[in-house]
């Protein structure tokens, strides 16, 4: 595949930032590949292993002649950092990030964009519970999903370029507005989030059963939820901070609907239960027939009925 910037400055050397690189070493799309992070010991970790083409100790060093610069630091951090580089940036380049959070780091960003710098925030919608800079791998974009939301103004073929840059390192994009992202988010991301550090908390409360049995008689579903709480603190507590408006909208509605399921139990409403949990396999259901389930992995289920016959 070609070039498709001269030299790309990755700010933040972890999960995303790890990944993004190696993916786009893997598809030979950017010239240069620079790299900073706040931490000497994660920039000799990151220059150890070969992570970008070069690390450097400031993040003006990084961005000097970038032709792209990704922003890939915790949401709470995106704002200081652009101020610390505002100055640096070449003009023509474009600034983008990954950040979970649109809203918050449009405002916290944007007003540190130098004229003649294009500003288009991204969030690919890939991840995993680990950080730091051994955890990236070159096919965590592989067949998922980054979200475009630019800013007001940016011209059309920087877009369609960053875009590209996605498609190019295996991601499929679409463009949505902010607001709608972070609602979007809070509902398929946030808010499960906190609901799986709450149940880990909750076992972890309950002096009766001890870690190993949480682990040891733990079936799938509880498994998923000590993977996703073991999620960086850093990274949710900011999530959680800079979108407030759309997780507490969701936790609203999502507290409602518990609250009904909890009289539903204590005054023995069987049929509502029943009808709750149709109502939602319905929804896995529609989303596996319409083929959208291609994130998911197979776990050797390939084989296996793909819908559970009537029950009873
Ligand atoms: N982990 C995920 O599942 C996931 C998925 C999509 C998007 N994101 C977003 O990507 C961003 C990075 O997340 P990650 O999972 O790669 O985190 P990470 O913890 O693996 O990496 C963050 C890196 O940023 C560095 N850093 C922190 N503050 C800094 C600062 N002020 N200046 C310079 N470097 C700093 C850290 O040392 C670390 O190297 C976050 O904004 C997160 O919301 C994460
Ligand atoms: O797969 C995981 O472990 C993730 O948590 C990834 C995940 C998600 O919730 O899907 C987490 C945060 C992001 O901003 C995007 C993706």
């Amino acid at each position: 595949m070609a070039v498709m910037y001269n030299r790309v400055a990755l700010l933040g050397l972890g999960l995303i930032a790890g990944s993004l690189s190696l993916a786009l070493k893997r598809g030979g799309l950017a010239g240069e590949i620079t790299g900073y992070a706040r931490s000497p010991d994660t920039r000799a970790t990151a220059a150890e292993i070969g992570l970008v083409d070069r690390v450097c100790d400031t993040a003006h060093a990084a961005v000097k002649d970038a032709d792209l610069v990704v922003l890939c630091v915790p949401v709470g951090a995106m704002g200081a950092l652009a101020e610390e580089i505002a100055p640096h940036l070449k003009q023509g380049a474009v600034v983008s990030d990954v950040g979970s959070v649109k809203k918050a780091v449009i405002e916290a960003v944007g007003p540190h964009i130098p004229e003649g710098v294009h500003f288009i925030p991204a969030h690919p919608m890939a991840g995993t519970e680990h950080s730091g800079p051994r955890s990236g791998f070159a096919e965590l974009f592989d067949n998922r999903w980054c979200l475009i939301v630019p800013a007001e103004g940016s011209p059309e073929p920087e877009i369609a370029r960053l875009e590209q840059m996605w498609q190019a390192i295996g991601a499929n994009t679409e463009r949505m507005e902010v607001e709608h992202h972070d609602l979007v988010c809070a509902v398929v991301s946030h808010i499960p989030h906190l609901i799986a550090y709450t149940m880990v908390g909750v076992a972890d409360d309950l002096n009766r059963v001890s870690d190993s049995e949480v682990i040891k008689f733990s079936a799938a579903g509880f498994r998923d939820f000590t993977r996703i709480a073991a999620s960086d603190p850093t990274m949710w507590r900011d999530v959680f901070l800079t979108n407030k408006e759309a997780t507490l909208e969701v936790l609203g509605r999502f507290t409602e609907e518990l609250f009904a399921l909890q009289r539903a139990i204590r005054t023995g409403d069987g049929d509502q239960l029943f009808d709750y949990f149709t109502r939602t396999r319905a929804v896995r259901r529609g989303i596996i027939d319409a083929g959208q389930d291609t994130a998911a992995p197979d776990f050797g289920r390939a084989n296996k009925p793909k819908t559970s016959e009537p029950n009873g």
